[in-house]
């Protein structure tokens, strides 16, 4: 099983994560970017901002994703495996290329393995809009709310055009009721 959580940020995958660490502690959690060694370098160097090229920026988020496929979710995805991103997000947030361009790049990272559960937590404008007041942001996240909209309309869109096994979860919901929903679609 591969299981993957995804939202824009402050969708409450971090809050959820926690949870199912008690609730699974048989599986293997990690993430995107930054699940590997090499990762955490490439994870640095995307996020602080530093490349010119948003070209550039999806190739190391590309590098991190092929590294992570070979190293943990391969050996382990005969188990349980559950990732803080995944495919879905290289996808969504390089919206500066075309869906198709764009997947067929992923797809070369991940050597086709895709999730086999997708958590998708969705946000409205105005409880996005609330949770970022509340954050010191990176400076992906500093691009702003109608930014992080488009790409959680995206992340919808992948999840589709792929035909993924999915739920999609009002993230307004309480803690407890999300929780329990991931839950039982885990349990099928
Ligand atoms: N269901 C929820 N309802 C209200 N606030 C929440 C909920 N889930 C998480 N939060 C809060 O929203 C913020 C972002 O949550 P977090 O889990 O860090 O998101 P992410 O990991 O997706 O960025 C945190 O302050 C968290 O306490
Ligand atoms: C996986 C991935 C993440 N991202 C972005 C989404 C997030 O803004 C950031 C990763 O941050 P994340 O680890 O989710 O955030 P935090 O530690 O702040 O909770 O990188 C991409 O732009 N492309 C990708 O392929």
């Amino acid at each position: 099983m591969y299981i993957v959580i995804e939202g824009i940020d402050t969708a409450g995958k971090s809050t959820q994560l926690d949870i199912l660490k008690q609730k699974f502690p048989q599986a293997v959690f990690t993430k995107e970017p930054g699940g590997t060694e090499i990762g955490l370098k490439l994870r640095a160097m995307a996020l602080n901002g530093e490349a010119k090229s948003k070209v550039a920026e999806m190739f190391l988020f590309l590098a991190d994703r092929a590294e992570h496929i070979e190293e943990i979710i391969k050996p382990n995805k005969e188990g349980i495996v559950v990732s803080d991103r995944s495919v879905i997000s290289g996808i969504s947030y390089a919206s500066n290329l075309p869906l198709e361009v764009v997947t067929s790049l992923n797809l070369i990272a991940t050597s086709n393995i895709l999730p086999s559960h997708v958590i998708l937590l969705e946000l409205s404008k105005d409880e996005l809009t609330k949770r970022l007041s509340g954050k010191t942001n990176d400076s992906i996240e500093s691009r702003g709310i109608d930014y992080l909209i488009d790409i959680q309309n995206r992340m919808k869109k992948t999840v589709e055009i792929l035909n993924l096994n999915h739920i999609f979860i009002d993230a307004s919901l309480s803690i407890e009721e999300i929780s329990k929903k991931i839950e039982d679609f885990i349990n099928g």
